[in-house]
C-alpha cells in the first residue's frame, strides 16, 4: 500500500483517485474549493465533475495541499495544463522527502512550448526531492474509468523503474497500463490529439460527413507524428495508445470536452462563448496556440494545426479553413523516414 496524494480534483484527478483506491492505496485528494472537498468527503460524491458516481469512502479531500501531501512518497499532478507550473512551485515550497511525481495532464504551454514533464523537472531545479517524473497518457474518459469500463493506458518516464513503479501502482483487472521508454512520443501524442479533437467536432458541428472526419484523424495523426519526430519520438509511439488510441476516442466520443467544444464553433458559436458554456477545461485550444508556434520556430508542416490556429485566434472562418486545407499543393501521401531511424528499425536488413 502506497500513500498518494493526487493533486487535481476534476474528473480526471477524481477518476485515477478511484483506481488507486481500488487497488488499496491510502488516497488523498486535494482540490481548491472548501464546498468541494466537503462534499468528497461527507456525501462521496464529486458531483460537478463525475455526477452520479459514489467514491470509495478510502479517498481523502483536501483543500490544503501540504495536509494533502504530507508524508507521501508519490504525487499524481491533474491540474490543467494552464495552472501545472504554479501548482509545481507552490508543491517545491512545502515538499520535504523525496517523490516521484507522475502527472495525467495533456498539453503544451504556450510561450515556452514545454512538456508537462519539462514544465515540472524545471520548476524542481535546486530541489533534491524529485526522484522521477512519470506520464499516465491513453484512451481514457473519466467517465468510463469511473464506471470501471475496460481501459488502456500508458505509462513513460526516463527511468524505467519509475515506469514499473507506476504501472504497478495503477494496472488492475479494468485498467491496464503498458510502458513505453518514449516520453517525448507518449508526451506529445497526449497533447496534440485534442487539437485535431476540435477540428473532428468543427466538421460535425459543419454538418460535414465520415469521409472528413477520417481524412482530419489520418492526416492529424501524420502531422503530429511529424513535430514529434522532430523533436526525437519514436514513430511506433504514434501507432499506439497514447497516439492512434487517444486521437480516435477523443475524435469520436461525445465525452470529449475538446470534441464537442469544437462542435459548438462550428456551430458558429464565439470561442468565448464556447468557454462559457463547457464548465470544463478544453485543452485543445492552449494547446494549439502553443504547438503552432513550436512548429513555426522549428520548420514543421502542420497544415491542420494552422488552420485551426487561424479559427481560433485569427477570426478565420471554419469554411475559408476547409477551403485553404483541399486547396493546397499535390502531395505524396506517405512520408519517407529519416535514415537514421530506418537503420535503427531494419538493422537486420
Ligand atoms: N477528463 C478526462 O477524461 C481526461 C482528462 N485528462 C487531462 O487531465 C487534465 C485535467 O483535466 P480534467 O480533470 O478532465 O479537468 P476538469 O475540467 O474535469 O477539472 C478541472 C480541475 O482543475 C481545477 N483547476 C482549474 N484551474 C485551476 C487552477 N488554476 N489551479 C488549480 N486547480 C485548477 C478545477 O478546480 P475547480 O473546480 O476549483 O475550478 C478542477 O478540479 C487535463 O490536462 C486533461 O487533458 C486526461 C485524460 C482523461
Ligand atoms: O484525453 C481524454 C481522453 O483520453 C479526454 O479528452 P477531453 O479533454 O477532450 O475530454
Amino acid at each position: 500500500m502506497k500513500k498518494v496524494a493526487v493533486i487535481g480534483a476534476g474528473s480526471w484527478g477524481t477518476a485515477l483517485a478511484m483506481v488507486l483506491a481500488d487497488n488499496g492505496h491510502d488516497v488523498r485528494l486535494w482540490g481548491r474549493r472548501k464546498e468541494q472537498i466537503d462534499e468528497i468527503n461527507h456525501q462521496k460524491t464529486n458531483s460537478k465533475y463525475l455526477p452520479g458516481i459514489t467514491l470509495p469512502s478510502q479517498i481523502k479531500g483536501h483543500y490544503i495541499l501540504a495536509d494533502a501531501v504530507k508524508d507521501t512518497e508519490i504525487i499524481l499532478l491533474v491540474v490543467p495544463t494552464k495552472a501545472m507550473r504554479e501548482t509545481v512551485q507552490e508543491l517545491k515550497l512545502i515538499i520535504s522527502r523525496d517523490v516521484t511525481v507522475i502527472h495525467a495532464s495533456k498539453g503544451i504551454e504556450p510561450g515556452t512550448h514545454k512538456r508537462i514533464s519539462e514544465i515540472i523537472e524545471e520548476e524542481f531545479t535546486g530541489s533534491n526531492f524529485l526522484k522521477h517524473v512519470v506520464v499516465l497518457s491513453g484512451p481514457s474518459h473519466a467517465e468510463e474509468v469511473s464506471k470501471h469500463q475496460p481501459t488502456t493506458v500508458t505509462v513513460s518516464s526516463k527511468s524505467e523503474q519509475a515506469s514499473e513503479l507506476a504501472q504497478d501502482l495503477f494496472f488492475n483487472q479494468y485498467f491496464r497500463v503498458y510502458t513505453n521508454p518514449d516520453l517525448i512520443g507518449v508526451e506529445i501524442g497526449g497533447a496534440l490529439k485534442n487539437i485535431i479533437a476540435l477540428v473532428c467536432g468543427l466538421t460535425e458541428g459543419l454538418g460535414l460527413g465520415d469521409n472528413t472526419k477520417a481524412a482530419i484523424m489520418t492526416r492529424g495523426l501524420t502531422e503530429i507524428a511529424r513535430i514529434g519526430m522532430a523533436l526525437g519520438a519514436n514513430p511506433m509511439t504514434f501507432a499506439g495508445l497514447s497516439g492512434l488510441g487517444d486521437l480516435i476516442v477523443t475524435c469520436t466520443s461525445i465525452h470529449s470536452r475538446n470534441y464537442r467544444a469544437g462542435q459548438l464553433l462550428g456551430q458558429g458559436k464565439t470561442l468565448e462563448e464556447v468557454l462559457d458554456t463547457m464548465g470544463m477545461v478544453v485543452e485543445g485550444i492552449r494547446t494549439t496556440k502553443a504547438t503552432y508556434e513550436l512548429a513555426k520556430q522549428i520548420n514543421v508542416e502542420m497544415p491542420i494545426t494552422n488552420a485551426l490556429y487561424k479559427v481560433l485566434f485569427e477570426q478565420l472562418s471554419p469554411k475559408e479553413a476547409t477551403g485553404e486545407l483541399m486547396g493546397r499543393v499535390k502531395k505524396h501521401e506517405v512520408e519517407r523516414l529519416p535514415t537514421d531511424l530506418l537503420q535503427a528499425d531494419f538493422k537486420e536488413d
